[in-house]
C-alpha cells in the first residue's frame, strides 16, 4: 500500500474501532510504518473517530516531528517498540475497556497478565507481559518496553490499557479486538473453575500462525 492509502486505512479502521466502543473520547493512539521509513501516528489528543488523514502526524526513527499536527505524546513508546522488533511495522494503544480494567487488578503476573484458555488468543498475541504504572507520555513507558519488544507481541501497562503490535495495520487492529475479547471473557470467567490450556497445548498452537 502507499502512503495515501495507509492514511486512509487507519482513518476507517480507527473509526470502525470507535463506532464498535474500543475507543472512546480522544483515548488511545496509532501509529504505522511508512514505505520510506517514516511513522504515521494519529495527533495527540484526537479521538479515533474523528480522524482526517492529512492531518495525521508523520515522524522520523527519532521522533522528529516531520509533517501533520502534533503527533501522540506516546509516540516515543511507539518508536522504542518499531527499534527493537523488526516485524513490527504497525501499533494500536487502545484504553479498551476489559484490558484497561485488567490493569488495573493487584498481582498481575508480570510475564503474562492472561494465561491462555483459547487457542486463537495463543495464535495471535501468545503472551500479555505487564510494565509497571507510569504517568501517560513518561519516558519511563518507553525504556521498559524496548526491553520486551520483539519478544512479545502486547503489552499492559499497568493502571493504563494495552499497546497491540502487528504486521500490518490490519493484523494490529485484529489482534487489539481479539486481546480485548479475551479480557472480556477474562472476567465473564472469574470465580469459574476454567480448563486452560496445557503447556503442551500452548506449545503445539504456537509457530502455526493464525
Ligand atoms: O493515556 C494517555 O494519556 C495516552 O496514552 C493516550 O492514550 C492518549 O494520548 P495522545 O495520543 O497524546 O492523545
Ligand atoms: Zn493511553
Amino acid at each position: 500500500m502507499n502512503e495515501a492509502e495507509l492514511r486512509q486505512q487507519m482513518v476507517d479502521l480507527a473509526r470502525s474501532m470507535f463506532d464498535r466502543g474500543y475507543a472512546t473520547g480522544g483515548a488511545g493512539n496509532l501509529s504505522l510504518k511508512l514505505p520510506n521509513g517514516h511513522f504515521l501516528a494519529t495527533p495527540t489528543g484526537s479521538s479515533f473517530g474523528r480522524l482526517v488523514a492529512e492531518d495525521l502526524s508523520v515522524v522520523d526513527k527519532n521522533g522528529n516531528h516531520l509533517s501533520g499536527k502534533r503527533p501522540s505524546k506516546e509516540v516515543a513508546f511507539h518508536l522504542a517498540i518499531y527499534e527493537k522488533d523488526p516485524n513490527c511495522n504497525a501499533i494500536v494503544h487502545l484504553h479498551s475497556t476489559y484490558l484497561t480494567a485488567l490493569s488495573c487488578l493487584e498481582n498481575l503476573d508480570p510475564n503474562n497478565a492472561i494465561k491462555a484458555f483459547t487457542p486463537y488468543y495463543v495464535m495471535r498475541v501468545g503472551e500479555l507481559p505487564v510494565v509497571p504504572y507510569y504517568r501517560p507520555g513518561s519516558p519511563h513507558i518507553a525504556e521498559d518496553l524496548a526491553k520486551l519488544a520483539g519478544k512479545y507481541r502486547a503489552f499492559l501497562l499497568a493502571n493504563h490499557g494495552p499497546i497491540i503490535t502487528g504486521s500490518d495495520f490490519l493484523d494490529a487492529v485484529d489482534n487489539a479486538e481479539e486481546l480485548e475479547e479475551t479480557a472480556k471473557l477474562f472476567f465473564l470467567l472469574a470465580n469459574k473453575p476454567t480448563r486452560y490450556l496445557t503447556d503442551d497445548e500452548v506449545t503445539d498452537l504456537k509457530g502455526r500462525g493464525k
